[in-house]
Formats: structure tokens, C-alpha cells, sequence
């Protein structure tokens, strides 16, 4: 426990993370382990997606990838948010091209109650894996991640992915009692998730709030941000850098950073020398092309690149990163391109 160790401990990533200064921008992409590779795509043949994360012979093997094939400044552990829940023996399953689906989705007080809590010793696994990664990575850094109490519940309340997010928030309304309750077990098991990462040699943490953004400033802050720095705080002494990101954020970029994070996570919407004034002093930022650009000719994708790159020295520390994940039909050449681009634009 307590300090990061390692040599990953001085990497770009976690320098760029902590404001101190770096030779070149470190980059990595949300969702740079999956369907866009095909060693990927050959790897998971004939395994559920669930089933491949609790495996870590391939957890490690997904995990490494991108980090061989792009040379990415970070790996990101290859697990999914809903994984927590799945171990603590609740009925999910990730649908291909539609996303965790839940058998028995909560709506009543009573269901908050039945909730199964995550018992640390059923995640040896997950220790096993982070164990073996950070032996092979070296000096690049694993980041740990866990959905955000508010991300998970929308899946819990609505069954599975939805737009509106309508259930969620009438039950966060007409409930208060018990989402208090839900968002506080959330945050309980998120928390020992991250713990089991950052004790077996995580270098950094993210912690995805992917639809925050569906909220007013006024309900995020008061029923949602303080379940989110639960979470946080619940990492006590382990000093590692605290990443936190939702998409459509941009009216809650003043608040986000109040959770406990030293690196706030922005979509494409906000550029980054906006979100720097928005978020104030003392975070660093994480983002934020988007993802679509890189569909598009070599030319647009070099023109965002620089734009981005360029925007991101506002903030205190950048890590350059998508908006959000990597879309499956993006042509993997092109993220390798993209590293290149952004380490030779920010040498120093
Ligand atoms: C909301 C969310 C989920 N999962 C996750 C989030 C938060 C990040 C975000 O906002 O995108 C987090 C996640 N899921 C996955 C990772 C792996 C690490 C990485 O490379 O970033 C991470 C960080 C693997 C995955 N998670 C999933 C896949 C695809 C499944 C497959 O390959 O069969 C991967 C590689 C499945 C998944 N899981 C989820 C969705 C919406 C989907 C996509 C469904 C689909 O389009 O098929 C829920």
C-alpha cells in the first residue's frame, strides 16, 4: 500500500497527471483494448466477453496489445464497469453491440436491499492479472478503473444501455432514501475494486462516470458527486493519480474535480483551453478528440491532433486521450499514427 512504487512511479503519465513537468504529452485511448484489433477479435473468439475479463491469461494478453501495437504511454486494464457486480453474483451480461444487459433490473426499495456485496476474496483474479501486467509492462503504467456509482446504477435501474436515462433519474427523485442506499453500496464496491488494483501495482486510476452528463449541475452535485468521492477517498494513502471522466460534461467541469480527482476527464464538446478555465487550477486534463475524427481523411485527423495538442498546454498537465472510447470500424494504423503525432508535436 501507500506510495506508487515501480518504474512506472516517474512515467509521463503519472508526471503529466501530478502538473509536473514531462519531455513529451503521454497518450492512450479509452477502449484501446477491443474490437478495433483483430489479434483482439481472434483472441476472444469463443469467449463471452465476462468470462474473458475473469481469465487472466487473457486479460493480460488483451491488455498488452495496444501497448505493443501503438506504443501508447499507458495500458488499461481489460475488464468492463459492470465486472463488480457480475462477481458479487448478480445476473449481467454484455450483449455484443448493445452493452451489459441485467436480468432482474432494480426499481424498488427492495431491490436496492437484495443488492449481493462484493467480497474482496472473490477477486483474486482481478489481483492476479494487475500482478502480471505491471512484471511485463516495465516503465509504462497500468491504470486501474471502476464505473462511478451514478454510471452503474443507470445500468441497474434502466436493464441495460438507454438514451434518457428517464427510470434512473425518476427513481433518483421519487426515492431518495434508496438511492442514497444504492449509490452507497455502488460506491463501496467500486472502491474495492480499485483497491485490489492500486495493492497489486496499478500505477494510476479512472474512474468512469460515463453518463454524469445526463444531470443538472444541481442534482450532480447533491445526489451523485458525494458517492463519487466516497470512492475516491476510500483509496486512503495510495498515492496514485485520480482520473475522472463522463461524457456531455461540460456544464459539470467546475464540479468534477471536487470528487477527488487530479486529472478530469473531457469529451470533444469543450475544448481543452476552455475546460482548463472551467475546472480551475490544480487538475490536469484528460482528452479529447473525437473519436469520429478518426474516420476521417489524414489531414482532418492531423489538423484535430495539433488543435488538440495545442489546446491541452493551457491545462496545468495533459494526456492526450479520445473524447471518448476508440469506435470498433476505426483502422488501428491510424491510432498508431496519432501516437506518433502527438509525441513529435510535444517534444521538448
Ligand atoms: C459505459 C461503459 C461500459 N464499459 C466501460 C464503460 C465506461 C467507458 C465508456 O464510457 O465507454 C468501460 C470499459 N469497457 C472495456 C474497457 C477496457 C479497457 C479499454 O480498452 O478502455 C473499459 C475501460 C472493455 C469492453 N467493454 C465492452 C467491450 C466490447 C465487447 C466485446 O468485445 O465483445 C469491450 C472491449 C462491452 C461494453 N461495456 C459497456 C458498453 C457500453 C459496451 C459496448 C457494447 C458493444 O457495443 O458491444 C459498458
Amino acid at each position: 500500500m501507500g506510495t506508487a512504487a515501480g518504474p512506472a512511479a516517474d512515467s509521463a503519465l503519472v508526471r503529466a497527471a501530478r502538473g509536473l513537468p514531462v519531455d513529451r504529452t503521454p497518450v492512450w485511448f479509452m477502449r484501446q483494448a477491443g474490437r478495433s484489433l483483430p489479434e483482439y477479435r481472434a483472441l476472444r473468439a469463443g469467449t463471452a466477453m465476462l468470462q474473458a475479463c475473469q481469465d487472466p491469461d487473457l486479460v493480460t494478453e488483451i491488455t498488452l496489445q495496444p501497448v505493443r501495437r501503438h506504443g501508447v504511454d499507458a495500458a488499461i486494464l481489460f475488464s468492463d464497469i459492470v465486472l463488480p457486480l457480475v462477481v458479487a453474483g448478480m445476473d449481467i451480461e454484455i450483449k455484443p453491440g448493445v452493452g451489459p444487459v441485467v436480468a432482474s433490473p432494480v426499481r424498488s426499495v427492495a431491490d436496492v436491499d437484495a443488492l449481493p456485496p462484493l467480497e474482496p476474496d472473490r477477486l483474486e483474479f482481478l489481483a492476479t492479472s494487475v500482478r502480471r501486467l505491471v512484471a511485463e509492462l516495465g516503465s509504462t503504467p497500468l491504470i486501474g478503473f471502476a464505473g462511478a456509482p451514478f454510471t452503474l446504477a443507470t445500468y441497474l435501474i434502466e436493464g441495460g444501455p438507454s438514451k434518457e436515462h428517464a427510470r434512473t433519474k425518476a427513481f433518483m427523485y421519487a426515492e431518495p432514501e434508496a438511492w442514497r442506499r444504492l449509490l452507497e453500496r455502488l460506491a463501496v464496491s467500486a472502491a474495492t475494486f480499485l483497491q485490489v488494483q492500486v495493492d497489486a501495482g496499478a500505477s494510476a486510476v479512472q474512474l468512469f462516470d460515463s453518463w454524469a452528463g445526463v444531470l443538472s449541475a444541481t442534482d450532480y452535485a447533491s445526489r451523485v458527486l458525494p458517492h463519487s468521492r466516497a470512492v475516491f477517498d476510500a483509496l486512503g494513502d495510495r498515492d496514485v493519480p485520480k482520473v475522472h471522466f463522463g461524457v456531455g460534461t461540460g456544464e459539470l467541469l467546475p464540479l468534477i474535480g471536487d470528487a477527488g480527482a487530479d486529472v478530469v476527464g473531457v469529451d470533444w464538446r469543450v475544448p481543452l483551453d476552455e475546460a482548463a478555465r472551467r475546472v480551475g487550477p490544480g487538475y490536469s486534463l484528460q482528452g479529447n478528440l473525437d473519436p469520429a475524427v478518426l474516420l476521417a481523411d489524414r489531414e482532418t485527423v492531423d489538423r484535430e491532433v495539433r488543435r488538440v495538442v495545442e489546446q491541452g498546454r493551457a491545462a496545468r498537465g495533459h494526456v492526450f486521450n479520445l473524447g471518448h472510447g476508440v469506435l470498433p470500424d476505426t483502422d488501428p494504423g491510424v491510432l498508431t499514427h496519432v501516437v506518433e503525432l502527438v509525441h513529435e508535436l510535444s517534444a521538448r
